[in-house]
């Protein structure tokens, strides 16, 4: 059976006739303009922010607001279906949660609370390894639903191993490994924080939980926490690997590997010389290189240089079904969001990510109808034209 998305927007009329209206707005602006009224500064910034001057967080959007739908009529549109296979998980929708770190500071339920909104909906959470709850915990909380485990490389095999097998142990598929955060970039907002928000959030789970990353330690974290967070921090950041050690994490994963974080073809297709099963096309929302070409710019090359050798994901800048429908023209098999639901955990927990989720998933399968497809298939180059 094809999921019907788009009845969300039935129920909302029979709720508007009962003279009910939605507890959060349905406009990803207004909800970011309310979260930012919503949270404390320093969690707002660190999550809204971006590197430098934010000029790649503008550029993401400026890419898909240049490219343009253009519908096609009395085409039979009135079934669809947006299912799809990406390495190897069925997905009723192209859509996953992207990895996002210590959402604690977003709201006290954290991870724990964006697992069960995924699971609800089908749709995978790609949970960080800057998670403030930890594998254990989150795994539990998704309950039956697909677990994607975000893995910050360690500078350390025994805490890579370690984390890699309490990742397979807790039922997680695949891994997506993380490569343009090697180490964390300018960002004005959180160095005039002093990364207080990011320190809170990290410490509250990841120090304490890893055996081996406690044994590495020269006081516990009970004794010292602050040396413990700053351990976190180059151990999980702090190095740069080279693509022939790709290997070593498919010796110590069984399930699919996707790297995160590619920008330039030949660097797609060292992701498939090196055995990778995807590749995700992001510039990590904005956040890692001020002035990075835009993702979605990036894609179609990319799209061009793999072919179908790997399953290309998206992300960076996507807010809308419109925004998804462009990323699959132009070559993803699916997009993973991100700050959009990190704006509606600040609302309303389970149920404000659950929200944001529902909306999108209506809005990505109406527009598809309106454009006058039925599946993403249908989707091509064709499907947009672009604007100087
Ligand atoms: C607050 C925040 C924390 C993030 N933490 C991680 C992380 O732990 N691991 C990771 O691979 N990417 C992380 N990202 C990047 C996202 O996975 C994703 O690439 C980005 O948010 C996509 O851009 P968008 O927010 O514009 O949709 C983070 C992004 C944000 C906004
Ligand atoms: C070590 C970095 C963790 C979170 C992250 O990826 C981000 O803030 O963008």
């Amino acid at each position: 059976m094809p999921a019907q998305f788009g009845s969300y927007q039935s129920e909302i009329y029979l709720q508007g006739m009962s003279g009910v209206v939605p507890a959060f707005t349905n406009d990803p602006t207004a909800l970011e303009s309310s979260a930012r009224e919503l949270m404390e500064p320093g969690p707002y910034w660190y999550v809204a922010g971006g590197a430098g001057s934010g000029a790649t967080v503008r550029a993401n959007r400026e890419a898909f607001d240049r490219r343009r739908i253009v519908p096609r009529m009395l085409t039979d549109a009135t079934e669809r279906d947006v299912s799809t296979t990406v390495l190897g998980t069925e997905l009723a929708a192209p859509v996953l949660l992207a990895p996002i770190g210590v959402q604690s500071i977003v709201h006290p339920d954290g991870e724990l609370a964006t697992a069960r909104a995924a699971a609800e909906l089908g749709i995978p959470m790609i949970l960080s390894t800057a998670s403030s709850h930890t594998i254990e915990e989150v795994a539990e909380a998704s309950g039956d639903g697909e677990r994607w485990y975000q893995l910050y490389w360690p500078n350390s095999d025994d805490v890579t191993v370690s984390v890699l097998e309490r990742a397979e142990r807790a039922g997680y598929t695949a891994l997506v490994v993380t490569l343009d955060t090697w180490t964390l970039a300018w960002r004005p907002h959180d160095l005039d924080q002093s990364y207080l928000p990011f320190i809170r959030g990290i410490g509250t789970a990841i120090p304490f939980s890893d055996p081996a990353f406690r044994a590495s330690l020269e006081r516990t974290p009970e004794e010292d926490r602050n040396s413990a967070v700053l351990r976190w921090v180059q151990m999980f950041t702090g190095v740069d690997k080279s693509w022939e050690r790709l290997a070593f994490l498919r010796e110590h994963w069984s399930g699919p590997i996707a790297v995160k974080g590619v920008l330039h073809p030949d660097d797609a297709r060292r992701a498939v010389d090196a055995g990778m099963d995807g590749i995700v096309v992001s510039n990590h929302g904005g956040r890692q290189v001020d002035g990075s070409v835009a993702a979605l710019d990036a894609l179609p090359g990319i799209a061009e240089a793999v072919g179908d050798r790997v399953d290309v994901l998206f992300d960076s800048g996507v807010r809308t079904g419109a925004d998804v429908i462009k990323a699959i023209a132009l070559g993803a098999k699916a997009v993973l969001l991100g700050r959009p639901w990190v704006y509606g955990l600040a609302h309303g927990g389970q149920e404000g990510v659950r929200h944001v989720l529902r909306g999108l998933l209506a809005d990505l399968d109406l527009t598809l109808g309106l454009t006058g497809n039925r599946s993403l298939a249908d989707l091509g180059r064709h499907t947009l034209m672009e604007n100087s």
